[in-house]
């Protein structure tokens, strides 16, 4: 007879300790088996072989199976689409309730929406929860109902209602006995994956001692002083209520507000999800981009003569990361001065970012190219050479990535300032006159 279980799925939920749908998978009637997915409708996407988010989950789950021998436990890893994966352990456990945790990313919404419609036919109960936000969907709205639109109200309503219940961690750990009981079995390696080992270094999961001097030092690209934990938000292998309880404890209120900022995208996308691909203001999406080819090619490689951007992405480039200053310069160079389309530029950080993020993603660029969630209207046309003044006075961080300007040798701008400011603040008026 097939043992009767229940499955915790894991996702962007990569770790044991404060999980939501662990917790309650666990403190159900059945063995819990945990499962992770490598699922081919993304893993085909991504067209570098070594993507250090596949060696990042990678690494993660063999740390997290090595965690599971304490319990005489392991985790199930699949390789495939989603429907042949379930399909798979469906077969091979009789399994009578799955868990898992919300993901807001359209795809995600239709996979789950799709599994969940089978498993009702197949009587087999389905359970999501709430885990990597503090807020979501429909519990930060206006008076009316609606949802909001611009971060400042949003962010003071989000205060209001942060008890601290929102941030009280799961806890998981006093039932971990209740994990199924099994053989270790070895995690399928990269190759079999169809990727190879990253090169890039993976930023560390402590941050809180960035959090005291973060608000002075937080816009200076050279200080490094933010706390590089997207990654582990992005997977999870940092609960989000433990980085909320460390900004209350440390009164760190700026770090908290960005915090607030990324799950403020995600309640945007869960709403509007068409803004993945269609401008939050219909309006903007009439301008006439020119969506020049070489001129995209020397952005990308960090070679259009402005330090700045060059520095940002050739950091990005070389690093997986770029400092948030400098990837509202960029991303503002890109639609303003080159006429870019916004969505080049999200497809070219999504491929790059070591913390991508769909919905921080779409929103920091829509919020830069003027068609997203902000009331600052268009015509912020950010300067680069005075954010590279204001924000790298020493020019410490333009001349560790563009060492060449110190000999002078750095490539001429290929568009000139005021040229190009006029030409956008032209362009763009005339879509939003149209
Ligand atoms: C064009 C553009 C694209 C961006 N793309 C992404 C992306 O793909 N993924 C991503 O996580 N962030 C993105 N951001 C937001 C921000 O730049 C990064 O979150 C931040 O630079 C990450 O560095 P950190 O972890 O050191 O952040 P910290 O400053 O230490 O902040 C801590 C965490 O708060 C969240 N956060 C901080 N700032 C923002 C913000 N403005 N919007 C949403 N969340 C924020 C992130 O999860 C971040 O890790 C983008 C911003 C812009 C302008």
């Amino acid at each position: 007879m097939k043992t009767e279980i229940s499955i915790c799925w894991l996702r962007r939920d990569l770790r044991i300790d404060d999980n939501a749908a662990l917790y309650h998978a666990l403190k159900g009637n059945y063995p819990v088996l945990l499962l992770f997915i490598f699922d081919t409708n993304i893993l085909k996407k991504l067209c570098n072989r070594q993507d250090a988010r596949v060696s990042f989950i990678h690494q993660t789950l063999e740390a997290l199976n090595e965690k599971l021998k304490d319990y005489n436990s392991a985790i199930e890893i699949k390789h495939g689409t989603p429907e042949a994966a379930w399909a798979d352990v469906l077969n091979t456990y009789q399994v009578k309730a799955i868990y898992a945790n919300h993901d807001y990313e359209p795809y995600a919404r239709e996979r789950d929406d799709n599994l969940a419609e089978y498993l009702r036919s197949e009587n087999i109960g389905f359970e999501t929860f709430k885990d990597q936000v503090i807020f979501e969907k429909n519990e930060i709205t206006k008076a009316d109902g609606k949802p909001y639109t611009v971060f400042s109200p949003y962010f003071r309503q989000w205060q209001q209602q942060l008890k601290p219940f929102y941030i009280k961690p799961y806890p998981v750990h006093k039932y971990l006995g209740n994990l199924l009981k099994r053989k270790q079995l070895p995690i399928p390696n990269l190759s079999a994956l169809g990727f190879e080992k990253a090169q890039l270094k993976f930023p560390g999961k402590n941050f809180s001692g960035k959090l005291t001097a973060y608000e002075q030092k937080r816009d200076f690209p050279a200080e490094d002083a933010t706390t590089h934990i997207g990654l582990h938000l992005r997977f999870g292998t940092i609960s989000i209520r433990q980085a909320v309880a460390h900004a209350l404890n440390q009164k760190a209120e700026k770090w908290l507000s960005e915090l607030a900022w990324r799950e403020f995208y995600m309640m945007i996308l869960w709403h509007f999800p068409n803004t993945i691909y269609q401008s939050f203001k219909p309006a903007y999406d009439r301008i006439k981009w020119i969506n020049n080819e070489s001129d995209f090619e020397k952005w990308r490689n960090g070679n259009t003569g402005y330090a700045l951007v060059d520095a940002g992405m050739r950091q990005l480039n070389q690093t997986g990361y770029m400092h948030n200053r400098v990837r509202m310069v960029t991303a503002s160079f890109l639609t303003k001065h080159l006429l870019i389309d916004w969505r080049w530029g999200e497809a070219y950080f999504a491929e790059k970012l070591l913390d991508y993020e769909q919905a921080s993603n779409v929103g920091g660029w829509q919020w830069a190219c003027g068609c997203g969630n902000d009331a600052a209207p268009y015509f912020r046309v950010f300067n680069p050479e005075l954010q590279a003044k204001k924000f790298d006075p020493d020019n410490k961080y333009i001349h560790h990535w563009v060492p060449e300007i110190k000999q002078q040798k750095h490539v001429q701008p290929i568009v000139e300032h005021a040229f190009a400011r006029e030409r956008a603040l032209r362009i763009f008026k005339e879509a939003l006159q149209e």
